[in-house]
C-alpha cells in the first residue's frame, strides 16, 4: 500500500571518506545528502512534497578501507582478491527525511541508522574470480560483487541480515518506520522462527486478517497511518498465522511508478478542470463547502461535482471532512487564481493549449513535426505567434501563464548571479515584464528594457505590480528577429531559445553578439533556462516539455556553453538554481 516512486539522487557520491571517525558514518551521511537532495528537488522542482524520503547508501569495509563499485575490470579483481578467504562487513547507511511544507517552504527531519553484516568469502581460485568479473556483474555493486545473484556463489558464511548486503535492512527499516509513526504495544510483538530466515518481528495488528491475494492492497490497519498522511507497504508488515510467513512483495517489482504514470492524465485533467471551474477559488479563505454547494455555484451537476471533488481530494489538492471540501494549504497558495503565487494561468494554458499538442504526439512521433496546428488549424511561418496569439482571448491566456511561472521563477533568476556591474539590461521577449521588475528590485542602479512583440507590450498594464511607475522598467515593442534591438550592457534571453529553430537562435544571438561591446566592463547576456543532465533525461519537466515543442531544443549545459562560445561569449557559467529556470551567463570576449 507504500505509494512510493524510484528517484535517482543527483547528489555526488564524493564526500571526503578520511573526515568520517567510523564508515558508516560516512554511509549515513551519503544517503541523507542523497535523500535530502531528492527532497528538496521533489519540492522546488516538481512542486511535491513527499512524506518521506529514504535514501540509503551501501558500502563494504575490509579493516580500515572503504571499497566501493569498482571503476574497472581491474580494480573489480583487486577488490575481490582482497575479499577471497576473508571476513569483511557489509554497511548501508539509510536517512528517512520526513518532508513537511510550510507556506512555500520545505522543512526536513532526518531520522538515521545504519546495519552491519558480516560476510565471509570462500578462497577464490584466479579462475573463478575471472569468470564472476567477466560475467560483468561486479561493475555496479559495492565491493565488486552482488550476493543475490552470481555472487552468492563466492560466499561462505553472512552473520546478520541477508537483505543489508543485498543493499537494503529491510527489517531494520521497517522496525524503523513503525517505531516512528506506530509504535506496538509490547503484546502484539511475536518473534517467528523460520528455517532459512533470521528471527524476524512482525505486528500481527497490523494485519489485515484477509488471505493470500498475491496483489498489493490497502492495508486496513494502515489506515490509521494514512490518516497522519503515512501509508506502509504491506510488503513489509507480513500478519503471522502459526510459524507461516504470508508471501512478501518485493516491492521494487510492483509496477507503481508505471500504474502511476497510466493514471497521469486523469490527474492532470482532474486538477485542469477543478481550477478552470474555479473550485479552488469557491473553498479558499477556510470555506468549507459540500459538493451540492460546490455543484450549485459552479452551474454543474452534483454528482460529476461530488467525484471531481473527491479526485482533488484523493491528489491531495483539497480536504475532504464529514463536514465537506476544503482547500489544502498548496491550493490556496497556488492554485486560487488571485494570489501572488497562483499557477492557475499556467494550468489553464496547460488544459487550453499543451494539452492538444499532447493530443497528436502520436502524430508528432511518427513525423517528426510539432503538431501544434492541427489542435488549431494553422500552418504558418510564424508557429509562435500562430499558436500563442491567435486571438484577443488566446494573448491574454498565454501571458497569464508566463506570468505565473515567471512569478515562480524571477526571485532565483535574478539572483543566481552578482549583476551589479551592469548598468542597463534588456530583456528580450521580456513579456509581462516580471522578471525584470525582480532585477529592478534587486539593482535599483539598473535600468531595464522589455523588449517584447506590440501586441504583448500594448496589454502589459494589468501585469505591473503595484507602484510600478516609480521602477525604471522600460517597455518597448519590436520584433527581435527584424528589428534593432535597444542599447545595453546586459541581454537576457528567458524562455526563448529552447523555442526556436537552429536558424531563429543564429540570427538572433548573431544580433546580440554584434551589438555587445566586448571587454571587462563590456556586455553579457544571460539565458535562463531549465538546463538538462549531460545524458538529457532529468528534468524530467524539461524532457516532457520538448514534446510539445514547436520548433527548438532542450539543452544541456555544455550544450549552452558552446551555443554561447560560438557566438563569441566567454567564461559561460551556468546556475542550476533548483527552482523550474536555471541561468547561464557569458560575457562578450576580448577580440
Ligand atoms: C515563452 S515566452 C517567455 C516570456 C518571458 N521571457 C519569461 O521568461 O517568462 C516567449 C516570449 O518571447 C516573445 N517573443 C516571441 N517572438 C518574439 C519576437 N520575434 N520578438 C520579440 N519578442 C518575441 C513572446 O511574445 C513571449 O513574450
Amino acid at each position: 500500500g507504500l505509494r512510493f516512486e524510484v528517484v535517482p539522487s543527483w547528489f555526488k557520491e564524493t564526500l571526503e571518506k578520511s573526515s568520517f571517525a567510523a564508515p558508516y558514518e560516512y554511509a549515513i551521511e551519503t544517503a541523507k545528502q542523497k535523500a535530502l537532495e531528492v527532497a528538496n528537488r521533489m519540492h522546488i522542482k516538481h512542486f511535491r512534497t513527499p512524506d518521506i524520503v529514504i535514501g540509503a547508501d551501501t558500502i563494504v569495509t575490509l579493516g580500515k578501507h572503504i571499497l566501493e563499485k569498482p571503476v574497472d575490470k581491474q580494480d573489480a579483481y583487486k577488490m575481490l582478491s582482497r575479499l577471497s578467504g576473508k571476513e569483511h562487513s557489509v554497511f548501508t547507511g539509510v536517512a528517512i527525511v520526513h518532508c513537511s511544507s510550510k507556506e512555500t517552504h520545505l522543512e526536513t527531519e532526518v531520522t538515521d541508522f545504519y546495519e552491519e553484516t558480516k560476510v565471509k568469502f570462500a578462497e577464490l581460485s584466479e579462475e573463478l574470480l575471472w569468470e564472476y568479473i567477466h560475467s560483468g556483474e561486479p561493475m555496479d555493486k559495492a565491493g565488486g560483487y552482488g550476493i543475490q545473484a552470481l555472487g552468492g556463489m563466492l560466499v561462505e558464511y553472512v552473520h546478520g541480515d541477508f537483505l543489508n548486503v543485498v543493499g537494503f535492512p529491510l527489517n531494520h527499516f521497517c522496525k524503523k518506520l513503525a517505531e516512528l509513526y506506530y509504535p506496538p504495544p509490547k503484546h502484539t510483538i511475536h518473534h517467528v522462527k523460520h528455517d532459512s530466515i533470521p528471527s524476524v518481528e512482525t505486528f500481527e495488528n497490523l494485519s489485515d486478517g484477509e488471505s493470500d491475494s498475491s496483489y498489493p492492497r490497502h492495508h486496513k490497519s494502515a489506515n490509521t497511518l494514512e490518516n497522519k498522511g503515512i501509508s506502509l507497504p504491506e510488503a513489509i508488515y507480513t500478519s503471522v498465522n502459526s510459524c507461516n510467513i504470508k508471501p512478501v512483495y518485493p516491492a521494487a517489482t510492483f509496477p507503481s511508478k508505471i500504474i502511476e504514470l497510466m493514471d497521469g492524465f486523469k490527474a492532470s485533467k482532474a486538477l485542469f478542470v477543478a481550477s478552470k471551474l474555479k473550485v479552488f477559488d469557491l473553498l479558499k479563505d477556510k470555506c468549507v463547502l459540500k459538493a451540492a454547494d460546490v455543484a450549485n455555484k459552479i452551474e454543474a451537476s452534483v454528482c460529476g461535482t461530488e467525484r471531481l471533488l473527491d479526485a482533488c481530494a484523493s491528489l491531495g489538492l483539497l480536504e475532504k471532512t464529514h463536514q465537506g471540501y476544503s482547500n489544502t494549504e498548496s491550493a490556496n497558495m497556488y492554485l486560487v487564481s488571485d494570489t501572488e503565487y497562483s499557477l492557475h494561468g499556467y494550468i489553464i494554458h496547460c488544459n487550453d493549449r499543451l494539452w492538444h499538442h499532447f493530443t497528436h504526439l502520436e502524430t508528432a512521433v511518427k513525423e517528426g513535426t510539432m503538431q501544434g496546428h492541427r489542435g488549431f488549424g494553422k500552418t504558418t511561418e510564424d508557429l509562435f505567434q500562430d499558436s500563442c496569439y491567435h486571438s484577443g482571448e488566446a494573448k491574454q491566456c498565454f501571458m497569464t501563464a508566463m506570468y505565473s511561472i515567471s512569478k515562480l521563477t524571477a526571485k532565483d533568476v535574478a539572483r543566481a548571479f552578482d549583476l551589479s556591474q551592469f548598468k542597463s539590461a534588456c530583456d528580450l521577449g521580456g513579456c509581462t515584464g516580471t522578471l525584470a521588475h525582480e532585477l529592478a528590485h534587486k539593482y535599483p542602479n539598473l535600468s531595464i528594457t522589455v523588449f517584447d512583440l506590440p501586441d504583448v507590450i500594448a496589454n502589459v498594464s494589468c501585469f505591473q505590480p503595484p507602484g510600478e511607475h516609480t521602477t525604471p522598467v522600460k517597455f518597448t515593442a519590436g520584433d527581435f528577429f527584424k528589428d534593432n534591438l535597444p542599447e545595453a550592457d546586459l541581454y537576457i534571453l528567458s524562455l526563448i531559445l529552447h523555442d526556436c529553430s537552429d536558424e531563429k537562435i543564429h540570427i538572433l544571438l548573431s544580433k546580440i553578439s554584434a551589438i555587445c561591446k566586448p571587454g571587462n566592463t563590456g556586455s553579457a547576456l544571460l539565458v535562463a533556462e531549465i538546463v538538462l543532465d549531460e545524458e538529457k533525461t532529468h528534468p524530467h519537466r524539461a524532457v516532457l516539455q520538448s514534446l510539445s515543442m514547436t520548433e527548438g531544443n532542450q539543452r544541456s549545459g555544455s550544450e549552452y556553453k558552446q551555443l554561447l562560445e560560438k557566438y563569441g561569449f566567454t567564461n559561460v557559467q551556468i546556475k542550476i538554481t533548483g527552482n523550474i529556470l536555471d541561468v547561464i551567463l557569458g560575457f562578450k570576449r576580448t577580440s
